[in-house]
């Protein structure tokens, strides 16, 4: 197998911090922080011995039966020749391919000619997937050095039905990164070159597992020019990567969700405002009336170039010295039955909702606001910041608003404005009868709360019994109390071009 040319791009997890429910609505918004954990999808034109017959193989390593070959029939037809099918998978390739042909029919034949076929390889970072059979198999404890001491990309033991998630939005950022490789791969869009890590990191410097080399480094694709407040740049590129990922996201989930978990791996972590539904709702009709091989491309690069596209994307990014932590609580919720209960109390009790999410929404809001005012006060006042940091890792919140420090009084409202957050959650859990924070979890939260250096903790997104987050100053010596967890966030960038080599376990599955 002979490679022609090769386009890999990654896109990071979500964890939907603040505005759950409410960024379902676009009068609210939900403060959201991308992961340093990223699905990474590789596509390749490579030589074909059968001319007659084009056929894309798209591989899933880490998972048993992992694998689905499509023989790439009339109007780009794809035809699985196995029983098993990935919805998603197929969605996102077939759909990405109609629209690279529409855009750029020139590029698309090049790249794609009767002599090549097209091998695409999708991995995800292990932080997607709960380790615990990996653990269980090496005779591992269940610690984050054990977590750490793991492959990148590690083999998940089971198939894609069958695997536990963590809830840091495989779906979004698989499809994400697999369409962004496939426009980017046929010239629909031009992502910045990914820089080699000889060009921006010392060659002394230790890199991480199973991250990119060049990630910490490298300037990513969506960093807003100059403060962190302005709204981001929605270049070309990312605009259409993100469209089309929302399109082919809700179109494989059967919904149009809020969207915030495709917006933030695309553009990394912000406040989010949801696009207006309307947009997508004639073209899905269309797709689920005609499948999606009876829409044509030009139809679908209509929609996706369409200036209806509103969503809202205001960068944040967490102060530097803050760190997200996940503890992968293994005991699952199902996210549709929550969002159901919360919307049907919603629309019995109108009233009690909207005073409830109004003041929901302040603290929200004030939240973001305070993060972007300690951000840049880490650039203004460094020895301020810093020294404040020193000391926020050795105190409790409850002491913070007392002290002098303006910059400590900025971490106590941040703190106060989340403990104010879940007491609205406990309150629209009791009112709608539905667990958003659930009774265990906030036995569990309030032990966290009151450790050294923790500024804040949750339970993200749609909330229930998934997962917690914390965001904690100084998470040495953490998971004894909190259990496992699984470190995340840094960045918080989005959607990046990689190069194979260079993310550190990809180049084996090649
Ligand atoms: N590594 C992968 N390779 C191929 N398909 C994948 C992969 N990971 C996820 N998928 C696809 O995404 C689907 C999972 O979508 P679903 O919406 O249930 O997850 P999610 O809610 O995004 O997960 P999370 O719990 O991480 O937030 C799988 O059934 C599969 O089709
Ligand atoms: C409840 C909701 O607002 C957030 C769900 O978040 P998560 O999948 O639990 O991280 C739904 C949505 O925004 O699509």
């Amino acid at each position: 197998m002979t490679q022609q040319k090769r386009t890999c791009v990654s896109a990071p997890g979500k964890v939907l911090i603040s505005g759950g429910y409410l960024v379902l609505f676009n009068e609210f918004s939900g403060l959201v922080a991308a992961t340093s954990s990223r699905f990474v999808s590789t596509v390749s034109t490579v030589d074909s011995e059968d001319e007659k017959q084009k056929k894309i193989v798209v591989r899933s390593p880490q998972f048993e039966g992992g694998k689905w070959v499509y023989r790439v029939g009339k109007d780009l037809k794809l035809e699985n020749e196995g029983s098993d099918r990935n919805k998603y998978v197929e969605y996102a390739v077939a759909l990405s391919l109609k629209l690279a042909k529409a855009a750029n029919p020139s590029a698309f034949d090049a790249n794609f000619t009767p002599k090549s076929n097209l091998d695409i390889c999708i991995v995800g970072h292990n932080d997607f997937y709960s380790q615990r059979p990996q653990l269980e198999s090496l005779n591992l404890p269940l610690t984050s050095s054990s977590l750490a001491s793991l492959d990148p990309f590690c083999h998940t033991l089971t198939t894609i039905a069958n695997v536990h998630k963590t809830g840091l939005g495989s779906s979004a950022a698989m499809i994400t990164s697999l369409v962004a490789a496939l426009v980017q791969h046929f010239d629909v869009i031009a992502l910045p070159d990914p820089t080699p890590a000889s060009q921006t990191t010392p060659p002394s410097k230790k890199r991480k597992r199973g991250r990119s080399k060049h990630a910490s480094a490298k300037k990513s694709v969506e960093t807003p020019s100059t403060t962190n407040t302005e709204e981001i740049d929605h270049t070309n590129a990312l605009r259409i990567a993100h469209n089309t990922s929302q399109f082919i996201h809700c179109l494989a989930q059967g919904k149009i969700g809020s969207g915030f978990d495709v917006s933030s791996a695309v553009y990394g972590s912000h406040t989010y405002t949801r696009f207006t539904p309307s947009v997508l709702d004639a073209l899905m009709s269309e797709c689920e009336a005609s499948t999606i091989y009876g829409v044509p491309g030009s139809r679908i690069l209509e929609v996706i170039q369409s200036d209806k596209w509103d969503s809202k994307v205001e960068r944040v990014q967490l102060p530097p010295g803050v760190e997200l932590m996940l503890a992968d609580v293994d005991a699952g919720s199902s996210t549709p039955s929550l969002v159901k209960g919360i919307l049907e109390w919603r629309t019995k009790n109108p009233k009690e909702c909207k005073t409830l999410w109004k003041s929901l929404h302040t603290q929200n809001l004030l939240i973001a606001e305070t993060l972007r005012t300690l951000h840049t006060t880490s650039h203004t006042s460094p020895k301020e910041y810093a020294k404040t940091l020193a000391q926020i890792k050795t105190t409790h919140a409850e002491t913070w608003s007392t002290s002098t420090s303006a910059v400590t009084k900025h971490f106590a409202a941040v703190h106060a404005a989340f403990l104010n957050v879940r007491t609205h959650l406990q309150e629209m859990s009791r009112l709608a009868g539905v667990p958003v924070e659930p009774e265990s979890q906030t036995r569990l939260l309030d032990e966290i709360a009151k450790e050294k250096g923790v500024v804040m903790c949750g339970v993200p997104g749609a909330g229930g019994f998934d997962a917690i987050f914390v965001l904690v100053v100084g998470k040495e010596n953490r998971e004894s109390k909190v259990g496992p967890l699984l470190a995340t966030a840094d960045s918080g960038a989005g959607l990046r071009r990689e190069i194979v080599e260079e993310v550190e376990g990809l180049a084996r599955f090649f």
